[in-house]
């Protein structure tokens, strides 16, 4: 079973304009979708439409609309409610694919809720495979917070914790991977976050056009421990270095409807095939599939597994 957090989540609303968005005008929309949101809650649906098992813990009230849509989903989730709505991101995009996204700060989240959003992970990843820690923190959070919770997760269930993914930008990554109270098993960052962890954020063009450059920089950070390094290139697929070996996969070109959550569902393309056993390799595989099948549909919907085309993904090994 796989948990999700999201301690920032969203209602995602996607709009697609008819022309390029122009600033100032008043512009009607061809098409306007809502979707729950926020990293982990976009893993948590993307595994559930594959009949994974999974349960997305969030703040959030019962009735939000978030939580509502969710259920109508059939995801489970355990919410722990704030007393205040859940936010709204907004996402345009234009004929030629352009995204632009509008992402607010969220709900404060004072010290005894990050508390108690600490004591509902531990209840619930006691039998969990993977504890996925996703998306950005909202304000009244320390940077440090998913390094806190992976600590108290892996003091609370010793033998039994959960391998622990961490899916984030920015300084919650930068602490997350400080290796003060451990390291993550498993890390999904893109080029301008690779490059930004090992410290040169000026590398992160250089980063995205180079697959061997991307696989020896992340080399770097597997060489501080961490178990498995997934850095996405948008267009250009992804690379995975492990310990025991580095590849690249990139998949056939789709035709790109909204790319919102399509690196959510790389990572859970990744644990699908690691829930089914795969070999990195394989898992790599799955984790483009399914980014390029979220990437060709429209808004923040996630793709289900038999509809995913790994056959259409090709693997290369890497000699680092
Ligand atoms: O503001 P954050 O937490 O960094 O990202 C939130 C978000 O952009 O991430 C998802 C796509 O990855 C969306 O569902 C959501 O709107």
């Amino acid at each position: 079973m796989i948990v999700t957090l999201t301690a920032n989540p969203s209602m995602d609303r996607t709009v697609e304009l008819p022309g390029e968005l122009k600033r100032g005008a008043v512009i009607r929309a061809e098409r306007a979708v809502q979707d729950p949101g926020g990293k982990g809650v976009n893993i948590a649906r993307a595994l559930k439409v594959s009949d994974f098992e999974t349960v997305a813990v969030l703040p959030g009230d019962d009735e939000d609309a978030v939580l509502t849509s969710l259920r109508e989903e059939g995801v489970a989730f355990t919410n722990m409610p704030i007393g205040s709505p859940i936010r709204s991101n907004i996402t345009v995009v234009e004929p030629d694919g352009t995204t632009t996204k509008l992402n607010a700060p969220g709900e404060p989240l004072n010290d005894v809720a990050q508390q108690q959003l600490t004591r509902l992970l531990i209840q619930e990843t006691q039998s969990a495979s993977w504890l996925v820690l996703a998306g950005s923190l909202p304000p009244g959070v320390q940077s440090d917070y998913y390094s806190v919770v992976s600590r108290a997760i892996r003091e609370a269930q010793g033998e039994n914790a959960p391998l622990i993914a961490v899916d984030t930008s920015g300084n919650a990554l930068r602490d997350a991977v400080n290796g003060q109270d451990g390291m993550p098993n498993l890390i999904k960052p893109n080029s301008e976050e690779l490059a930004e962890l090992v410290g040169r954020p000026d590398e992160w063009q250089e980063l995205e056009g180079s697959v061997e450059q991307t696989a020896r920089t992340a080399a770097e950070l597997v060489e501080r421990g961490i178990d498995a390094v997934l850095a996405t290139m948008g267009g250009e697929g992804a690379v995975l270095v492990t310990a025991g070996g580095a590849w690249h996969a990139k998949h056939a070109p789709v035709k790109v409807r909204s790319t919102v959550g399509a690196g959510d569902c790389s990572l859970a393309g990744y644990l699908i095939a690691h829930e089914q056993g795969k070999s990195p390799a394989e898992c790599l595989v799955q984790a483009v599939a399914h980014g390029s099948a979220a990437a060709s549909m429209p808004g923040t919907q996630v793709p289900v597994l038999s509809a995913t085309t790994p056959e259409a993904v090709t693997l290369t090994e890497i000699n680092l």
